[in-house]
């Protein structure tokens, strides 16, 4: 690869003799060329107008690069129709200009830089910081128009040293290392236009050794890690026009005079970086996003390079000063202060020993008004006196002491704990206190140690199972706690499914405990996750099956111990008032509320139901949860059992 690199860029360098030899270009002097400042080498270049003899006689890079570019003895000619190789180098005592078509770079006098990031060739050209930074001492240029430039590692070590330009105009050059370290020797100018040039590795390295010029035009380069080392020593001018640069930490010593001028977006140069530049005279502007800035913008951000570092300290001092007087000028905060005014605050009181101001005499409108206003606050007294009257409410001494000894209500698991009860068990007041042996978990009533079966499901009245059994029905809203009570009651976890999702039982569910009683588990009304027909459905079935169903000896009337009785509770009590249904009310969920709120609710719903033929009394109090008052319910129920069989 080295040697046809070689011998290639051999042809290449007696094709450009023989070039140079011939005529120059009318129209390079006047538009398309520029001159850098550049000790004791010049060089002119055109752009676009002379692409033809560089693709005749070059057919081997046009033919590698599908670019075309000029090549005449130390000029080149970029003529890349797809933004590879155009670039322009002026030289000392010229100017550049930028109608070329990848990029042209160049200073002036050693001390001027331009950056062209020439983007897609066809005579279009990125200006990117022009002019932004100054310098370039002793005859140092160097212009590079990268994007995502890969540069291998050592590639421009050596590059400029003495006086070197270079300009490189590719897109995806894969430049290795070594390729071509020794083009340029001697004060040799190299161009390259390429775009895909597979150019070994080092190719740079000592180009332009001995006031060698070279342009990079580069939009995939590989410029890594300590690439730029060496470059700019002596007063070297570098000029960047990247996108998205990786230089590594190697521009550390970039610090001899040195000038550069970086166009990047997100450059990631390393932190050391911006240490040392600037130091004897290095200028760095890294702004300008914005190409084609003015000449004069840049020439307003520029600043002589030997000052740099006093107008740095100067710039850092006034930043700190202006740092100082913005903390010190800044108006405090006042506390803001909140009064709380309490109503009947007596200390207020002081305020109202002003005298009496005279009522205005109502108007019509006035009296309505305060009418109005006084309905509303009749209401809302009202509204406040249903919780007022729930806790004037007074339990019995019996509601009381059930209360307490079954420990109904919440307490907790300290409580439970030191009465002697094992809260490791399921519903453990439901277990006999400090008992974990399976004999004594055994049910004191034989009725329900029975096996659970689930025989039949009913959605219609029709489909009722045959009354074979005394039936014990749980009726309530849904989501009161039907599924679980039962499943408590019988100690059988999970026969009957459950959710806290209400409206999961949406038919009559028939179960059997044996052959001594028969358990429903109705579907619950009111609230439910369920279209409104559905829900009706079920009320008018669960109506249906209290008010018409033989053999059904009790209905446990299931109600929230937080909520208390609504009004389709009512309903229901009211149908089997009518229908002569015995039915009993089971307040669920007492672990839910304080002891003495599942006292008062007790006494509330008793007082309620006082006169009611059907209800059957004690009030029953439970929670399935923790098992308080589930053996009581059980020897109540346990007596229809009894009676059945009799
Ligand atoms: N804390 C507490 N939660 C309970 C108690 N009883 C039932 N629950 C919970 O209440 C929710 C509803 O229980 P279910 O037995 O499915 O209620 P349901 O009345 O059958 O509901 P539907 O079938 O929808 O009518 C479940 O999440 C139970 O865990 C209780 O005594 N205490
Ligand atoms: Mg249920």
């Amino acid at each position: 690869m080295f040697q046809e690199t070689k011998s290639k860029f051999g042809n290449l360098k007696k094709r450009a003799k023989f070039a140079l030899g011939k005529s120059k270009p009318s129209n390079m002097e006047q538009s398309n060329t520029k001159t850098l400042g550049f000790k004791g080498k010049s060089q002119t270049r055109k752009v676009n107008d002379d692409v033809e003899p560089y693709k005749r006689r070059n057919d081997s890079v046009k033919s590698r690069n599908d670019d075309s570019g000029g090549y005449r003895g130390k000029r080149f000619e970029g003529g890349d129709t797809r933004g590879g190789g155009g670039f322009k180098s002026g030289y000392k005592g010229r100017k550049d200009s930028n109608e070329s078509n990848g990029f042209g770079g160049s200073g002036f006098d050693g001390k001027r830089k331009r950056v062209y990031g020439g983007k897609d060739g066809d005579g279009e050209s990125k200006f990117r910081d022009s002019g932004k930074a100054n310098g370039g001492f002793a005859g140092k240029n160097r212009v590079f128009e990268k994007r995502d430039s890969r540069d291998g590692g050592g590639d421009r070590r050596r590059n400029f040293e003495n006086g070197e330009r270079r300009v490189f105009g590719k897109r995806d050059s894969q430049d290795g290392g070594g390729g071509g370290r020794r083009n340029s020797e001697n004060g040799e100018t190299r161009m390259f236009n390429k775009r895909e040039p597979s150019v070994g590795g080092g190719d740079r390295r000592r180009n332009g050794e001995n006031g060698e010029n070279r342009m990079f035009d580069k939009r995939e380069s590989r410029d890594r890690g300590g690439g730029n080392r060496r470059n700019s020593e002596n007063g070297e001018t570098r000029m960047f026009s990247k996108r998205e640069p990786r230089d590594g930490g190697g521009d550390r010593r970039n610090s001899t005079g040195e000038n550069r001028v970086f166009n990047k977006r997100e450059s990631r140069d390393g932190g050391s970086d911006r240490r040392f530049n600037a130091e004897k005279g290095d200028n760095r502007n890294g702004l300008s996003r914005k190409n084609g800035e003015t000449n004069e913008n840049s020439k307003q951000l520029q600043s002589p390079p030997a000052e740099d570092h006093e107008f740095d300290r100067k710039k850092l001092k006034f930043m700190k000063n202006y740092e100082v007087a913005t903390t010190f000028d800044r108006p405090k905060r006042k506390m803001r202060l909140f009064r709380v005014e309490y109503p009947n605050d007596p200390a207020k009181k002081r305020f109202d020993d002003s005298p009496p101001t005279p009522t205005p005499t109502p108007t019509v409108n006035d009296t309505e008004q305060k009418e109005d206003s006084d309905s509303e606050d009749a209401e809302e007294n009202a509204e406040m006196s249903k919780n007022a009257q729930f806790r004037a409410i007074q339990p019995s001494p019996a509601i009381t002491l059930f209360v307490n000894e079954n420990l109904l209500g919440r307490r907790r698991e300290l409580e439970f704990r030191k009465a002697g009860y094992n809260i490791e068990l399921p519903s453990p007041l439901d277990n006999v206190p400090f008992s974990t042996s399976s004999e004594r978990e055994r049910i004191e009533e034989s009725a329900f140690r029975n096996k659970l079966d689930f025989f039949a499901a009913a959605k219609v009245s029709s489909s009722f199972p045959d009354p074979d059994l005394p039936e014990i029905a749980f009726a309530g809203r849904s989501n009161v706690g039907k599924s679980s009570l039962l499943n408590s009651l019988t100690r059988q976890w999970g026969v009957v499914r459950t959710s806290d999702k209400p409206g999961l039982t949406q038919t009559i569910n028939f179960f059997n405990l044996g052959s001594k009683l028969c358990l429903v588990d109705l579907p619950g009304y009111g609230f439910a996750y369920a279209k409104d027909e559905v829900k009706e459905s079920w009320e008018e079935l669960v109506k249906e099956y209290v008010s018409t169903r033989e053999g059904l000896k009790r209905v446990c009337l299931l109600i929230d111990t937080k909520w208390g009785m609504k009004a389709r509770d009512y309903e229901l009590v009211d149908l089997m008032e009518r229908s002569k249904t015995k039915y009993q009310i089971v307040l669920t969920k007492t672990d839910l509320a304080f002891p003495i709120d599942v006292a008062r609710r007790a006494m509330q719903i008793e007082e309620t139901l006082k006169t009611k033929k059907s209800a059957v009394q004690p009030l029953m109090m439970v929670s399935s949860k923790t098992g308080a008052g589930i053996r009581c319910l059980r020897t109540v129920l346990s007596n229809i059992s009894r009676f059945a069989r009799l």
